[in-house]
């Protein structure tokens, strides 16, 4: 019988039918104003030093309180402080130490409160300190980091902060996702690869062109960790950690952050991590941010779009993401928009990569102030801002809620959440949600309490809290992801 090499194998097509993709992303901005570009922080960073932090397992190395303890080498210190990062924020202070100590770590903290830095750091200071430098004389490249994220959007944004902190060092990140050109993400990688942000399908797809390399792997970080693990990315998780030469965890360090960790999740990612891996947990693990003031406003279905508009009206021109249930929801809502005057763009899974990437950047830019979307923009994506963000239909699992409304009051500023409460579509989240307000201390003046008013624990609405998606949700959404 003759062996067909492993990226033959049915599990490793992952070339999906249809036109090729040619779509090439703009040249990036070389110049240090743009790669540097950054928003202040807000009024409350300095209370994110009040919030308890708890960092379960043996033998936790103390946390840092500057980035000076956290002795970085010069050009990552120079890049840091260009970036405006002043003080390291809780899980900073506590995630740098644990993985430059070399410990696998699973990490929950709230939206907004600096996850991203808390990885990237200590991965590239350890890879500047050990003289790591990008190669393009190899065909194949074998990088010493892979960072996945469930997000085209995500994993790009992610690898702009990488490539901004390495600034001006040999070390050098690449992105690959779907939607865009395989040819020239091929090209990129030869260039020469140390870090390799990629979405999960494109990853394997390059893994199985024999582009890329796992043997000198010594970083396997998870981003949005519960929704890499979750039903929909389980399978390619564990096919990333099955492929030829990847590193068994006791070999990698393997780290994962999110904001949200539902209970199953929590257990099946310690099949992932080394069993003396550390819990961090900066406050509630999955509670909702608490700069954002949620509200609510009871609706009917069919005044939803009226309301939506009343409320534009009064926001004007601040930006502000409004989420629904569908893709073509999303398109119907923002025509309508469009056609009342209200300048507005729209990001969801069957856009083009080229529409999806022309939205973000038509409202960060404030083209467009208004940008309404899917669950595809729910998670990470970190827009300077946003003060507002409505949920024009209310997500069917909490943790997508409270990852929405995070999408404002992001690095200590305030935000607000509006949230369309259709008591005939919404009553099975109506317990969670009382559950989130109570740990934020927003549930007294809020309308939800008179709908479960006998607190998070009593009353009569089913929960739906805390559990990872039921299999026919994950399936739908799959089109949503990447
Ligand atoms: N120490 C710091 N000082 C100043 N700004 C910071 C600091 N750490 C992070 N930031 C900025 O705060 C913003 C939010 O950070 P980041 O996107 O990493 O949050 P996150 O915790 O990953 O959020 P999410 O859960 O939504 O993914 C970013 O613009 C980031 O550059």
């Amino acid at each position: 019988m003759k062996l067909l090499p492993f990226w033959q194998h049915e599990q490793y097509l992952f070339l999906p039918a249809g036109p090729r993709v040619t779509y090439v992303p703009p040249t990036l901005p070389e110049d240090e104003d743009s790669i540097f570009a950054h928003y202040e922080t807000g009024i409350n960073f300095d209370k994110y030093d009040d919030i308890m932090v708890d960092v379960s397992g043996t033998n936790p190395p103390q946390a840092i309180m500057t980035f000076d303890e956290a002795r970085l080498c010069e050009s990552l210190r120079k890049t840091v402080s260009k970036s405006g990062y002043v003080k390291p924020t809780p899980v900073q202070k506590h995630g740098i130490p644990i993985i430059s100590a070399g410990r696998d770590l699973m990490a929950c903290a709230q939206t907004g409160s600096g996850k991203t830095a808390a990885f990237l750091l200590p991965i590239l200071q350890q890879l500047m300190a050990d003289g790591v430098a990008a190669s393009s004389f190899s065909e194949l490249q074998e990088p010493e980091a892979i960072i996945v994220a469930p997000t085209r959007e995500l994993i790009n944004q992610i690898y702009l902060e990488a490539r901004k902190f390495a600034y001006g060092t040999c070390v050098r990140p690449v992105v690959v996702y779907g939607g865009v050109s395989t040819g020239h993400q091929i090209r990129e990688i030869c260039r020469g690869c140390n870090v390799l942000c990629g979405t999960p399908g494109r990853l394997l797809d390059m893994i199985g062109r024999g582009k890329i390399g796992l043997t000198k792997l010594r970083y396997f970080v998870l981003d949005e960790a519960d929704r890499m693990l979750d039903m929909g990315f389980e399978p390619d998780m564990r096919r990333l950690v099955g492929s030829p030469g990847m590193p068994s965890k006791e070999n990698r360090q393997t780290l994962m952050f999110s904001a949200t960790y539902p209970d199953d999740i929590q257990r099946m990612a310690a099949d992932f991590l080394k069993t003396d891996y550390l819990f961090l947990a900066v406050g509630v693990v999955g509670a909702a941010c608490s700069d954002v003031e949620q509200t609510f406003v009871q609706v009917t279905k069919f005044s939803k779009r009226e309301q939506l508009l009343d409320l534009l009206k009064t926001t004007g021109t601040e930006r502000t993401m409004v989420f629904v249930e569908t893709k073509r929801q999303a398109d119907f809502i923002a025509t309508y928009l469009c056609q009342e005057k209200v300048p507005t763009t729209s990001i969801h899974g069957d856009r083009e990569q080229r529409e999806r990437e022309q939205a973000l950047a038509d409202f960060r830019s404030g083209k467009c102030p208004v940008m309404v979307a899917t669950s595809v923009a729910a998670r990470g994506l970190d827009i300077p801002d946003v003060q507002h963000v409505v949920n024009f239909d209310l997500p069917k699992e909490i943790d997508e809620y409270v990852h929405r409304i995070g999408r404002t009051g992001r690095c200590g500023n305030t935000g607000r959440a509006v949230s369309f409460y259709d008591p005939d579509n919404d009553a099975q989240l109506a317990r969670s949600l009382v559950t989130i307000l109570s740990k934020v201390r927003e549930l007294s003046s809020n309308y939800l309490s008179s709908l479960c008013p006998h607190g998070p624990q009593g009353g009569s609405f089913q929960e739906n809290g805390g559990q990872s998606q039921p299999a026919a949700q994950t399936a739908a959404d799959d089109e949503e992801w990447e």
